[in-house]
């Protein structure tokens, strides 16, 4: 199979979709890999690397589309991309298509098969090919949440671990998966006072028997949520449902009762944010201030980490990208349920019932897909 990885062109954004090491791999296995001259300079990979592992680099995004089966990436596709891809081609990538209508269309348009790292499962019921990107998301929200509550930031002057004889910040948690699992022990792990919300009393369960001396639990309900956010300083929002919109927890109404300068880092903002108030935000222009509060939303935290981010998600999706590689988007996904979870759009359909019900679009199932 062709291969290609572009340049990542949302703004600001410094991951790759394939590393060298991936690309030692599939060559490996008789697969051609095309590569957009570039494409790794923001992760430290020049194109020399990729030249040794034994890709072809190509002048421009156009031509690795043009000649590609399969293309990968990072982020979704931007307009301009999309407007390349077409019928035959396999997409393999993040989408969240949840929250984005316009692309949606465009991808159901183009008749790509699109399959979505966020919607590939394992058999633990958990997100392989999200969960690196969570951890790398999670451990960053205390980091931004601290710079975000600082004065000439907006926020309310809070230093995370406090000082002896001055409290620390305190820092609500709104879901303890991997986001809210990994913000919740840095932000102990920096001192503050650190309280995590979830909807799932086993999951409750685990948090407290691992960590129940560094960070409290509480159930996610209305009221308990509404109490915590008013005395907070920093709350995390990381709740998933998956494939679906996240659910607005925090409401407009809530903010005037918040503490002045409390900060909200939104990281469930790829899926539409749980704050009604959140909307995506850039790494160059983070956040704003709606009621006093100040919103952190960078739709992409982990490419401000890049090296780190790229090889643990080259890591991740590895395995997967030299099933598509070997096989074919039709028979990996036929022999590896999991995988089929992860398409999202194939052949101008929406294959993910959860998007098509986000979005009150027609949708057909993955198992329709491949009987077409
Ligand atoms: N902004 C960014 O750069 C990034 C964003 N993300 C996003 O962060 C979000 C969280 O991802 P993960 O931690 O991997 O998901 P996860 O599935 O590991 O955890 C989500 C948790 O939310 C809980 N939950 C669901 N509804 C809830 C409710 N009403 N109240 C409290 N808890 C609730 C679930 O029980 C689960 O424990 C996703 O939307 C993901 O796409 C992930 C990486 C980077
Ligand atoms: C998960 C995701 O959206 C990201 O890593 O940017
Ligand atoms: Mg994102």
């Amino acid at each position: 199979m062709k291969v290609g990885c572009v340049r990542e062109i949302k703004a600001q954004e410094y991951r790759v979709g394939l590393t060298p090491e991936a690309v030692t791999e599939l060559a490996a296995r008789g697969h051609e890999v095309l590569i957009e001259s570039g494409a790794g300079a923001g992760s430290g990979y020049d194109d020399g690397h990729y030249k040794e592992a034994g890709a072809r680099i190509l002048r421009d995004a156009e031509g690795v589309f043009a000649a590609s089966d399969m293309i990968v990436k990072v982020k979704e596709p931007q307009a301009e991309e999309r407007a390349m891809l077409r019928r035959d081609q396999l997409l393999f990538t993040y989408l969240h298509l949840a929250a984005d209508l316009d692309q949606t269309r465009d991808l159901v348009k183009s008749g790509a098969t699109c399959i979505a790292y966020e919607t590939v499962t394992d058999r633990n019921g958990a997100l392989p090919l999200l969960a690196p990107m969570s951890e790398v998301a999670g451990k960053l929200a205390p980091q931004m949440g601290a710079w975000a509550m600082q004065k000439a930031n907006g926020g309310c002057g809070v230093l995370m671990g406090g000082v002896a004889g001055v409290a620390p910040a305190k820092v609500v948690v709104i879901g303890g998966g991997v986001v809210g699992t990994q913000a919740a022990r840095v932000a102990a792990g920096m001192g503050a006072d650190v309280t995590i919300l979830d909807r799932s009393i086993p999951r409750l369960r685990q948090l407290d028997e691992l960590y129940g001396g560094l960070f409290r639990t509480a159930y996610s309900s209305k009221a308990t949520t509404e109490a915590l956010v008013y005395k907070a300083d920093l709350v995390i929002g990381a709740v998933l449902i998956p494939g679906a919109k996240a659910p607005k927890l925090i409401t407009r109404a809530m903010l005037g009762r918040m503490k002045p300068g409390a900060v909200i880092v939104d990281v469930a903002i790829d899926q539409g944010g749980c704050t009604e108030t959140s909307h995506a935000t850039t790494h160059d222009d983070p956040i704003y201030e709606i009621d006093g509060v100040i919103h952190y939303c960078v739709a992409n935290m982990p490419g401000a980490v890049a090296r780190t981010a790229t090889q643990a998600l080259g890591n991740a999706t590895l395995p997967f990208l030299l099933e598509l590689a070997d096989k074919g988007w039709k028979r990996a996904c036929a022999e590896d349920p999991h995988l089929l979870n992860g398409l999202n759009v194939h052949a101008g359909q929406i294959t993910c019932p959860a998007v098509g019900r986000a979005l009150g679009l027609p949708f057909i199932t993955g198992s329709d897909a491949l009987a077409m």
